[in-house]
């Protein structure tokens, strides 16, 4: 059973649909993007999960169960809203910011404590420095944190994110959006997160739903939408992204069936060690940032080793991986 089903939902302001006819399934533990120009309704569509909004028809199902069985108040405790604006009580410190929601569910105080105390650590704001600031002491992108933090303070299964890092500039938001990544608290959550952003769509998304004037023009997992547009606004929308989103999306287990044989009797050229070789889930994008961090060996071009399989690792040259890479497009494109 899905941990999150939208099905058939439409909302009109006035005459005019904001969202219409609009259905997906979030599995727990999965992140969907809501992804789409300025106005396409991706605000409207989150907040019905929550019920901010009423849909005109249609239903969410939380688990299974109908979101207006329970009183809205009940059903936002299970789920996390972090929004653009992080919206943080200017009159209340971090720490009390962070633990607003346990202890309106009646958490213990030393719970809470702990708690608040435990997140902000994972997020990268020591307590000892932070927990006693005013929203206004911080900067966007540690007030950012904090709204992230408070979301995830009374451990609810599932996470609403509206632009979450839609305030910070391009470098503060790529290193927030690894952070984000790699937090251990999110991996378990499941999440629905809308952005405009493509790159930030692609490195977050397990499936993406692209919208436009309201409508679902696809969804799926972002390799499908880049590799099988369903239609000319799909392929348009990720037009100039193309060639960035294509090293994202593809793995090195997508071209090692692309590599020359002889690549395997090249053992002489390390330099990024044999014995620490990248996983073939590595993407293509992380691979080459790799290789042009690390010396070019005396005797030639920089190589990375592969794990191929569970003994056997094998190198990779900057041009190899890239005829490879080239040839893997080309055969996915085409299909099977
Ligand atoms: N409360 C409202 N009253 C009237 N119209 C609204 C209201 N909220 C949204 N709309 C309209 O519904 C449409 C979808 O808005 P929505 O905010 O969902 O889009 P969005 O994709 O989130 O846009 P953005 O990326 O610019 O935030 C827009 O045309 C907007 O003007």
């Amino acid at each position: 059973m899905p941990a999150l089903e939208a099905r058939n939902l439409t909302k009109h302001y006035g005459s005019r649909a904001a969202v219409q006819d609009v259905s997906f399934r979030v599995e727990a533990g999965q992140t969907l993007v809501l992804l789409g120009p300025s106005g396409c309704g991706k605000t409207t569509l989150l907040r019905m999960l929550n019920r901010l909004v009423e849909p005109d028809t249609g239903v969410v199902l939380v688990n299974g169960h109908d979101a207006r069985s329970q009183p809205p108040e009940l059903l936002r405790r299970g789920m996390g809203y972090v929004i653009q604006q992080v919206g943080l009580l200017p009159h209340y410190t971090v720490a009390e910011n962070v633990a607003v929601v346990p202890q309106l569910l009646g958490h213990a105080p030393a719970a809470v404590a702990a708690r608040t105390e435990e997140l902000l650590r994972r997020l990268h704001l020591p307590p000892e420095q932070f927990a006693h600031q005013y929203p206004n002491q911080l900067s966007g992108g540690q007030q950012q944190r904090v709204g992230l933090a408070r979301a995830l303070a009374a451990d609810p299964p599932i996470i609403l994110l509206d632009e979450p890092f839609g305030a910070l500039d391009p470098i503060t938001r790529a290193s927030i959006r690894r952070e984000f990544r790699e937090l251990p608290e999110l991996r378990r959550k499941t999440m629905v997160l809308v952005t405009h952003d493509v790159t930030e769509a692609f490195e977050l998304a397990d499936q993406i739903l692209l919208l436009d004037a309201g409508r679902v023009q696809q969804l799926g997992p972002p390799r499908e939408l880049l590799l099988r547009p369903a239609n000319n606004f799909v392929r348009r929308f990720f037009g100039a992204d193309q060639l960035a989103l294509q090293l994202r999306v593809l793995r090195l287990a997508d071209i090692l069936c692309e590599l020359p044989d002889n690549e395997y009797f090249q053992p002489s050229s390390i330099s990024y060690s044999v014995n620490n070789p990248l996983p073939s889930t590595a993407s293509i994008h992380d691979t080459l940032e790799k290789l042009s961090h690390i010396p070019a060996p005396a005797s030639g071009e920089p190589t990375v080793w592969v794990q191929v399989s569970k003994s056997t690792a094998r190198p990779l040259t900057y041009p190899t991986l890239m005829t490879a890479f080239g040839r893997a497009i080309r055969r996915l494109r085409e299909g099977p």
